[in-house]
């Protein structure tokens, strides 16, 4: 097989951190290459340098021999290298057709519309890839944009094709169609770059893995000769384990009760009569598929959302009504599941987002005036607590990585001592010893007799976790199951609408 892209000795240090150091891989025609790295690793740096956006302090890029000098991520792309962010660069309100062709086509995207559409669906069908080229881009699934962007790549001729994280935003169902989508272009000889977290998928569909650890690549193996375990010890550097153990524990008198309740968004009802409680001492799992209501009623819980019928009760409290600020003063804590959107101001240093919902209270404000010190010496604590890195308190929110900056938003919620907690997707994007880490932290709340209200698109992650599991599926409860008894096959058929008790 052709090397398509070689990796020489690439080093990009920022201001205290050497994100890359002396990093060397190679990809050939043809093939699916991991890599896998913790969080911070330097994964997304290395990707960056490829496709331009940074400038290497050393070494050396080639794409079929020909040495890459890029200062700009158009240069990348007229050498054939192509990038699939992980969150998506496509605007929702124009076609699939007219986002494909976007900045590729000098002049107004409308005015070759049906030669644009024509050529689109071409093209899918040469990468056997199925999508409505007229499909307004807003009205389709994460999956289908993704699809989207891939297309995109290939309308600017990619030799390469790069995906960072692709499977963090999919349901289980996408990830199955996008293994297919990179299967047919393994086919067709095309060089795929795949980063990834999770090892299930990395063992699945990859035939080589490079593993980094921190900024340095440690190896370059044959997925096939590296178990699971392997992979996981190689990429954190000590033996991890990757299941989880849960105690068994009698749950306590109930801390939420969310009744009848109803949430409507865009003119129709999101969340139709939903009930269910959250006891002390207990995680309780809310599964189901995206968009089946699971953000509005959390959304409605936290208080960003208005409930349009039904009652809330926190402590034996009404708080259907209360504001986002009393919910979290009577002991409410929220992990979002958009990091950027609702969890961390990025422009903000990480001191500045450790108090974010507490900065004007005692002890970090006195007299109208910021407590420095005190916000300081909290930073560095929790800093150092949640293994957050690099360890520099002063650094912007934006600068960290992603599974950095997700530590940032546990260790602010969980340090708050909150009497419940809801963690949407906590573990999103996370490399498998921050989650053993978030897992624990989870199991510790429950322990100290506090409730965890836990959504997640992970199926595994519910299952390990939680002690009963609510699936949720257009908008409705179909059923609470115990945890210890939940099975793939049951939760998957409910998440669908399918209950098979009700059927006979
Ligand atoms: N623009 C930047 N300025 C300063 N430091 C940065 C910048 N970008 C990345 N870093 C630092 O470089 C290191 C590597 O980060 P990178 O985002 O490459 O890691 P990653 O392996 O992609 O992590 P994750 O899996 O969490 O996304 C981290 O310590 C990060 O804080």
């Amino acid at each position: 097989m052709r090397t398509c892209l070689e990796v020489r000795d690439i080093t990009k240090s920022f201001p205290g951190v050497i994100a890359n150091d002396h990093v060397n891989f190679s990809v050939s025609d043809g093939e699916i290459h991991a890599i896998l790295g913790e969080n911070g690793a330097g994964k997304s740096t290395l990707m960056k340098i490829i496709y331009g956006l940074y400038k290497p302090d050393s070494g050396s890029i080639k794409l079929y021999d020909q040495e890459l000098n890029f200062t700009s991520p158009r240069q990348a792309i007229q050498a054939g290298i192509g990038m699939v962010h992980q969150h998506f660069m496509l605007i929702p309100a124009l076609t699939v057709a007219e986002n494909i062709v976007l900045g590729g086509e000098p002049g107004n995207i409308r005015y070759r519309r049906r030669e644009n559409i024509e050529m689109v669906r071409d093209l899918a069908k040469q990468y056997h890839m199925d999508i409505d080229p007229s499909a307004k881009v807003g009205d389709l699934t994460v999956g289908l944009q993704q699809r989207v962007e891939i297309l995109k790549v290939f309308y600017r001729k990619a030799k390469l094709l790069i995906l960072d994280e692709p499977t963090a935003m999919l349901t289980p169902q996408e990830v199955e169609e996008l293994i297919l989508v990179m299967e047919r272009l393994r086919s067709q000889g095309i060089p795929i770059i795949f980063i990834s977290h999770k090892l299930d998928e990395v063992k699945r569909i990859s035939d080589r893995v490079t593993v980094m650890r921190a900024g340095k690549t440690v190896n370059t193996v044959e997925t096939k000769s590296a178990s699971a375990q392997d992979l996981a010890n190689m990429m954190v550097g000590r033996e991890v384990v990757l299941h989880v153990s849960k105690p068994p524990q009698e749950p306590g008198e109930p801390i939420l009760k969310v009744e009848d309740v109803v949430v409507s968004a865009d003119r129709s009802d999101k969340v139709k009569g939903v009930s269910f409680q959250v006891h002390r001492g207990e995680i309780f799992g809310l599964a189901g598929i995206d968009g089946n209501g699971q953000s509005e009623l959390i959304e409605a819980i936290t208080g960003l959302m208005p409930c349009k019928e039904g009652k809330i009760e926190f402590l034996g409290k009404d708080i259907t009504h209360s504001t986002v600020r009393q919910r979290t003063k009577e002991g409410i804590a929220y992990i979002p599941q958009d990091r950027h959107l609702d969890g961390l101001v990025l422009d903000f240093e990480l001191t500045e987002n450790f108090v974010l919902r507490d900065f004007s209270a005692e002890p970090y404000s006195h007299l109208g005036q910021l407590n420095k010190k005190s916000i300081e010496e909290y930073s560095t604590r929790l800093s150092e607590a949640f293994d957050v890195r690099p360890r520099r308190i002063h650094a912007l929110a934006r600068n960290l990585s992603g599974g950095n900056q997700q530590k940032v938003i546990l260790a602010r919620e969980v340090s708050r001592n909150p009497e419940l907690l809801i963690a949407a997707q906590p573990t999103r994007g996370l490399d498998v010893g921050a989650i053993q880490f978030i897992h624990n932290k989870l199991l510790e709340l429950r322990a100290q007799g506090k409730g965890v209200l836990l959504v997640s698109l992970e199926l595994d992650e519910i299952m390990a976790l939680s002690d009963r599991i609510g699936v949720i599926h257009d908008g409705k409860l179909m059923a609470i199951v115990p945890g210890g008894e939940a099975t793939r096959e049951q939760l998957g058929l409910l998440m669908t609408g399918v209950d098979m008790e009700k059927e006979g």
